[in-house]
């Protein structure tokens, strides 16, 4: 019987995303609110992990997380999960892309309304009984030019809502093409051009090293005089101490943060700014975006651990639930091939080709390399798998070819993987019996027809008669059972390979006896997942 997978949510999720574990075939524990230490003492039993943004995902968490295999942030932003170090050790890390985008941007626009009209004060004067009617004196917003830092999914929904309430956008954003900003009725400018124009200014960017306090003092300064800020996309993309004390100046006319540079924020240097306003990280929390998210994260990281299928991995190649099945043999093939080629090569490796031809050129190729890539470097690490192998072939300087023909060969479909070393460029190629059997049908430039699985010997001698009888009975004389036999030659009374499938390990001073058999020229033990 095998275990079910076994997943911890450590957030506060929707009660949907529990439920989908377990009728996906998962055991799930939902423990939220515990600090680091209680998190790494408890991470190490669980294959999966279900967040938000509270809890933080850090190498001293990843390390105690032996059986980790996914990540899933119910949500978009994964500052809070260390993905270099996830990479390292082989775990996905997935996000919900699209869940709470259209409640955050409705949270942006929430903002600009409460800033434009002063509601959360006029409020709470009007509660503690002062009706003070004379004390708030608000702006329209029609007319007025919002500037928009960041227009990808949110900052496109604010852009849309903002047009419909008749402002003008403006939006700065490197990678916004001129026909999407025309799609969207924006104007596109640079950073300078909208901190003078806009007379609100909303950021919908992740934190990264280019957008880290991208309102700082010198850009705050170039704002025009009463401009409105609002932030509720990542605290740091702002000089909270600059922008407090442009508030006080009066230069900032308002700003609206629902995020801040540390959270949970209990003393921002802005608390009791004048015209400042704040909400707790509540840009994602509404009904509609937690059940979006929580029933997303669930599929999604049940997907993974039970079928092996990749959506919206942000350190991984994507694989559809429809595509997983179809490609899974495809991938052993990849690995093994990968495997065999990593296992029979001695010399350094400046780079790697991975070739499909006829019906795996079809496919989704990614998986298929990074199964390659992981099968090959498994000989250098036991801790490399389709996740970390890309990263660690980059790091080690291999280089990754890919190449692919849609035209049929002698197979209907292969995988040929060479190597370039310095004896020159060797490859191995595979196919698939069925669609799902995965055979190994060349062996550097030599035919052969053979299954890689368990304990295997590789032996190249000189094709002459009796040797197969020889190392047969040295296998046999040490107790080792030979499962199946494949030979291959170049031609008769050439160099002839053989494949043996064996039961055992094949102990080494047994390989140097078959390695001193005559005409033996290269005995190499195998192991295949
Ligand atoms: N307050 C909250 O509860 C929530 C906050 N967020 C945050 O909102 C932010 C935006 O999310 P999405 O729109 O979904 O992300 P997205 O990835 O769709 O869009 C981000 C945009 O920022 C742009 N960008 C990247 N570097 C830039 C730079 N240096 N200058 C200007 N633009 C740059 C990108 O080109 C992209 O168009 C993220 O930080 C996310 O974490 C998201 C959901 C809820
Ligand atoms: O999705 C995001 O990026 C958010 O910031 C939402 O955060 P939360 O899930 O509400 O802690």
């Amino acid at each position: 019987m095998t275990t079910k997978p076994k997943v911890l949510i450590s957030d506060k999720m929707d009660p949907n995303a529990a439920r989908i574990f377990e009728a996906r075939g998962c055991d799930v524990d939902v423990i939220t609110g515990e600090t680091p230490e209680q998190l790494i003492a408890r991470i190490g039993e669980y294959d999966g992990l279900a967040i938000r943004s509270s809890t933080k995902v850090t190498k001293e968490v990843l390390a105690a997380a032996k059986n980790l295999k996914v990540i899933g942030r119910a949500g978009i932003g994964v500052d809070n999960v260390d993905i270099p170090a996830a990479s390292a050790q082989g775990v996905v890390v997935m996000n919900t892309p699209f869940g709470n985008s259209i409640t955050t941007a409705e949270h942006a626009i929430a903002m600009i309304f409460a800033l434009a009209r002063q509601i959360p004060e006029a409020n709470a004067r009007t509660q503690a009984g002062e009706w003070p009617k004379n004390a708030f004196m608000g702006v329209e917003v029609t007319g007025k030019t919002l500037g928009l830092i960041g227009a990808g999914n949110i900052g496109s929904i604010v852009a849309s809502r903002a047009l419909g309430v008749k402002m003008k956008v403006v939006a700065f954003d490197p990678f916004l093409t001129p026909e999407r900003a025309v799609e969207m009725g924006v104007e596109k400018v640079e950073l300078d051009a909208l901190l003078e124009r806009a007379d609100f200014i909303t950021l919908h960017t992740p934190l990264t090293d280019q957008t880290r306090n991208i309102l700082s003092r010198e850009n705050l300064l170039k704002t025009k005089n009463g401009v409105r800020i609002v932030n509720c996309a990542r605290g740091g993309l702002i000089d909270e101490d600059a922008l407090k004390d442009l508030l006080v100046s009066g230069h900032v006319a308002g700003a609206a943060l629902d995020v801040f540079k540390t959270e949970p924020a209990k003393d921002s240097p802005l608390f009791g700014a004048p015209n400042f306003i704040c909400t707790p990280h509540l840009g994602a929390s509404t009904t509609e975006a937690q059940v979006n998210v929580a029933l997303q994260v669930a599929e999604q990281l049940a997907d993974y651990l039970v079928n092996g299928g990749v959506t919206n991995a942000l350190n991984m190649p994507s694989l559809s639930a429809e595509e997983a099945p179809k490609l899974k043999p495809y991938m052993k093939l990849a690995e093994q091939l990968g495997s065999m080629v990593g296992q029979l090569t001695r010399d350094s490796v400046p780079r790697i080709s991975i070739h499909t031809e006829g019906a795996a050129a079809e496919l989704n190729m990614k998986p298929m390399v990074a199964a390659v890539l992981a099968g090959f470097l498994r000989v250098q690490s036991d801790t490399v798998n389709m996740v970390n192998a890309p990263y660690l072939a980059k790091e080690r300087g291999l280089e990754v070819r890919e190449v692919k023909t849609e035209r049929e060969g002698d197979y209907h479909t292969l995988i040929r993987v060479s190597v370039k070393t310095e004896s020159g460029e060797r490859s191995v190629a595979g196919t698939l019996f069925n669609n799902v059997e995965p055979r190994l049908v060349e062996l550097f430039g030599i035919k052969v027809e053979a299954e890689l699985a368990g304990h295997m010997m590789y032996i190249v001698n000189e094709d002459a008669p009796g040797f197969i009888g020889r190392i047969g009975t040295l296998l046999g004389e040490n107790g080792i059972n030979i499962g199946t036999f494949n030979l291959g030659r170049r031609e008769a009374g050439g160099e002839a390979v053989l494949l043996l499938s064996v039961d055992s390990a094949v102990p080494e001073t047994v390989l140097k006896q078959a390695c001193a058999l005559p005409g033996v020229k290269l005995v190499k033990a195998l192991a295949f997942a």
